[in-house]
């Protein structure tokens, strides 16, 4: 199969799924996906039945195939393999978008080079982003935000002025100050690259678990004017008014999911598990707040790990809610 994009390393590989009929009403997303051909997106709803979306752009899928930055973050590493694991829990699932979906396939991280995956993966971002794309990146450990970031970065609506905000869902901040950039690094190097770019750094966390995150980490948030809730304040109400807040302040959005925002017996395939965690009725809340919202630009999920995961029960938490926000 070809491969589109140059900096894409892996082209999209087959979908699997149960087959009850070719037509619209029994179709699933191992159906529905098509492999990117490189085209500008049309509207692609033609011929899609189902729910009403904010907006029916088509949704490019691509792959950040790395656990490099969980490794040298100290974490268990194996969320290399949550692209293929993803895809696999996806394409099962009854297909109700109105929007079409394109497979641009993976980038791969190799020999431990990281930087240049993130700058590949973000050259593929923005190119599936400008030709008219929702852009979903399948993580990869959290390492995976800063390659969706340069993409995002680069991309018209941001360098044409629109205000970028970056909502992170994740038990942690990932604002390490670090020789080298790790999983646990993401947002630093974005606050440092948006004020590099005379940009302000919109960056809000939903589900900080205390003691997960150390002194230095509030400290460095607070002087970066990072906007957060704690886990144990996330109750439903109160997270959609502060994800509402947030979306006030922003033309356009980039949300990044770290898996092990949810509890660990919801989520228990991640390299650090969140003992309190934020529910998944609250997440899902979220996802459909983000997706009616109209700013959402880019998203990712990050930080699954298949080889700890149970019976699956990770991925297809990753699967339902990327269905969510694609809707
Ligand atoms: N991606 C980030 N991970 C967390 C890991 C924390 C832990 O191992 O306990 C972080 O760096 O803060
Ligand atoms: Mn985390
Ligand atoms: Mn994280």
């Amino acid at each position: 199969m070809a491969l589109p994009i140059p900096a894409v390393d892996l082209p999209p590989q087959p979908w699997k799924g149960r087959y009850d009929g070719d037509d619209a009403a029994h179709r699933r997303w191992w159906q529905a996906v098509a492999a990117y051909d490189g085209g500008t997106a049309g509207t692609g709803a033609e011929g899609l039945m189902g729910g009403a979306g904010g907006d029916s752009k088509p949704a490019a899928l691509l792959g950040f195939a790395s656990d490099e930055g969980v490794r040298r973050n100290k974490g268990r590493t194996g969320a290399a393999a949550a692209p293929a694991a993803i895809r696999k829990a996806l394409g099962p699932l009854a297909f109700h978008l109105d929007r079409a979906v394109h497979d641009a396939g993976d980038v791969v991280v190799s020999g431990g080079d990281l930087e240049s995956g993130q700058e590949r993966a973000g050259r593929a971002v923005v190119a599936l982003l400008d030709a008219g794309h929702l852009t979903a990146v399948l993580g990869g450990g959290h390492e995976t935000a800063f390659a969706s970031y340069l993409g995002v970065a680069a991309s018209e609506a941001v360098r044409g002025g629109k205000r970028l905000g970056i909502l992170n869902l994740d038990a942690h901040f990932d604002l390490r100050k670090e020789p080298l950039a790790t999983s646990g690094t993401p947002f630093l190097q974005m606050a440092l690259a948006e004020a590099a770019a005379g940009r302000d750094f919109r960056y809000a966390v939903v589900g900080i678990s205390e003691p997960n995150n150390t002194r230095a980490l509030f400290d460095t948030a607070r002087a970066l004017g990072v906007r957060y809730l704690l886990d144990e304040d996330c109750e439903a109400d109160r997270v959609r008014a502060f994800v509402a807040g947030f979306l006030d302040g922003i033309d356009v959005l980039y949300l990044t999911i770290d898996l092990d925002v949810l509890p660990a017996g919801v989520a228990p395939g991640v390299s650090a598990p969140a003992a309190y965690g934020v529910p998944l009725p609250v997440i899902a809340a979220v996802c459909r707040q983000v997706a009616w919202s109209g700013k959402l630009l880019h998203l990712d999920i990050a930080e699954l790990n298949p080889a700890l995961d149970v019976d699956g029960r990770t991925a297809r938490v990753a699967a339902r809610l990327l269905d969510t926000l694609l809707r």
